[in-house]
């Protein structure tokens, strides 16, 4: 049987008196798009943070392909497969797609401060930023400069260089945030494609996007998973149209 490959276990967050993250228990399958979905304040960006490590929970446990990795940085766990791509653009503007990508590829080889690494690996380290820039749909853009790429593609390459890391599990914090309608429609089968190779766990507000690119969704409302199933199940679940009565809408 197929093992999870993130699992929390009775995750606890609080701020004060306020719990926001509720004995949570989660279970992400490989290889899939899993989507977190809830109605404001309800936990999802909280989450999140404490998954990549950027927060720690006041108690519980998280499991990442098998290992307990609650106590570790969020460097340790990113050496571990774990990605997140930020809102906040960590791109350097003034380099090109490809550069940006190389350099992306070069730290995860730990070799930048290799000056005189051989032109043979720098081919192959170009090769490999090549390839991200192709499965983020960048392939006829890489030689473009990163600030003079639209919004929606800016986000695509913020994706490839999370993809870079070569991770196991990609957390993605509201990809579609600031898109439009014809961005969106091309990022969501991207996301979809990079579910397959990497699972993704992702937090977003456009329901339409969450329902065509999720396998699998959980809602969280007040910091507890209330449902988890695939989009056609959450769907139909009474209770989650009773959460986001006055919200967004459930398409
Ligand atoms: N640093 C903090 N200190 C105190 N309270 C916080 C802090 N961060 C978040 N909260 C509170 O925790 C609750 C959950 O916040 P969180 O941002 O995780 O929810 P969310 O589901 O991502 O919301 P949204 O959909 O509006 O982004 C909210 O009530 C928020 O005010």
């Amino acid at each position: 049987m197929t093992e999870p490959i993130l699992q929390l276990h009775d995750l606890v967050k609080r701020y004060g008196g306020l719990t926001v993250t509720d004995r949570l228990n989660l279970s992400v399958m490989p290889r899939q798009v899993h989507a977190i979905i809830g109605p404001n304040g309800a936990g999802k960006t909280t989450l999140i943070q404490l998954i990549a490590g950027a927060l720690k929970p006041n108690s519980g446990r998280i499991v990442l392909g098998g290992r307990d990795i609650t106590a570790l940085a969020m460097h340790e766990r990113v050496a571990l497969g774990l990605a997140r791509s930020y809102q906040i653009t960590n791109v350097f503007k003034s380099c090109s797609v490809l550069d940006n990508l190389a350099l992306a590829v070069q730290a995860r080889k730990g070799s930048s401060m290799r000056f005189w690494r051989r032109a043979i690996d720098e081919a192959a380290l170009f090769r490999e930023a090549a390839e991200i820039g192709e499965r983020v749909g960048l392939a006829d853009r890489l030689q473009v400069i990163a600030a003079s790429l639209s919004h929606g593609e800016q986000r695509q390459l913020e994706l490839g260089l999370a993809l870079a890391s070569a991770p196991q599990l990609l957390l993605l914090d509201e990809p579609m945030a600031g898109m439009g309608p014809e961005e969106s429609a091309r990022l969501i089968p991207l996301i979809k494609g990079l579910g397959r190779q990497h699972t993704v766990v992702l937090i977003e507000h456009d329901m339409d996007a969450v329902f065509q690119l999720a396998d699998c969704i959980s809602v969280l409302v007040a910091g507890q998973v209330m449902a988890t199933g695939t989009p056609d199940q959450i769907r139909v679940n009474a209770d989650v149209k009773k959460a986001y009565l006055g919200d967004e809408v459930v398409p």
